[in-house]
């Protein structure tokens, strides 16, 4: 049978990337997703904002929603400082399989837990399982009608502390319409937007970034 999309990028990372050199593995991925076959990676022109946000939240508890082949887990986690731990939710397992072998190729494996399952069911497990607290950085690239509950979640489940940074990626292609209205009309967290680029392509998209102020009252009127 034909291989799959995630199964070609990754042969295009043993191929081309170096290594333990995650910088290499990004390039490979940019490179095949540019010349070969277009892949819904954050990219390189968004994930160049997603560094900076990395860089200027400096987190020390990371989750990711939606790992599918492990593009910006490498990102953020080649960001991270040594003691460090990103956990990141894939619930399809081929996907997963192929994310750990692209995060592994970046010798990033031992910073990373590719945790297999919908993200419904493990948020509320996140805290027992891995003896946190909160998270200091979400970042928000699943199923799309999922940013919205997830967030609820997170809150319900005291996962977001005053100052956790919560960064979500195409809120204007494919768009998260009801994620976007939540969270800018909520007094319990200041949003920015930051206008780029559907990866690899000239369609507009945008990625929102939120920080929980800690639990206020109301809405924005
Ligand atoms: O659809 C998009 N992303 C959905 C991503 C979904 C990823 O997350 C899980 S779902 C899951 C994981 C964990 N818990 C619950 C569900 C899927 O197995 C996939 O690995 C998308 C689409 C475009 N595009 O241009 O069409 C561009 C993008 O940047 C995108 O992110
Ligand atoms: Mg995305």
């Amino acid at each position: 049978t034909r291989t799959t999309r995630p199964q070609r990028l990754l042969r295009a990372v043993i191929i081309n990337a170096v290594r333990g050199d995650p910088d290499s593995v990004i390039r490979a991925i940019d490179h095949f997703c540019k010349h070969t076959e277009w892949a819904m990676n954050i990219g390189d022109e968004k994930g160049a904002i997603l560094d900076s946000v990395v860089m200027e939240t400096s987190p020390s508890t990371v989750l990711e929603l939606g790992t599918y082949c492990g593009y910006s887990a490498v990102r953020i986690t080649r960001l991270l400082p040594p003691s460090t731990r990103l956990i990141t939710v894939e619930m399809n397992p081929d996907y997963a399989c192929v994310a750990r072998q692209v995060i592994q190729h970046a010798g990033l494996q031992d910073k990373v837990c590719v945790l297999e399952g919908q993200s419904a069911d493990l948020i509320p497990k996140m805290a027992e399982m891995f003896g946190i607290q909160t998270f200091d950085f979400v970042f928000l690239d699943h199923w799309k009608d999922r940013y919205l509950p997830d967030i609820r979640l997170l809150e319900d489940c005291s996962l977001l502390a005053q100052g956790s940074v919560v960064l979500a990626d195409n809120v204007v292609c494919p768009g998260t319409p009801d994620y976007l209205n939540y969270i800018r009309s909520n007094l319990n967290y200041r949003s920015r937007f930051y206008q780029a680029h559907l990866e690899y392509t000239r369609v507009l998209d945008g990625l929102e970034k939120s920080e929980y102020l800690g639990c206020r009252q109301g809405k924005r009127q």
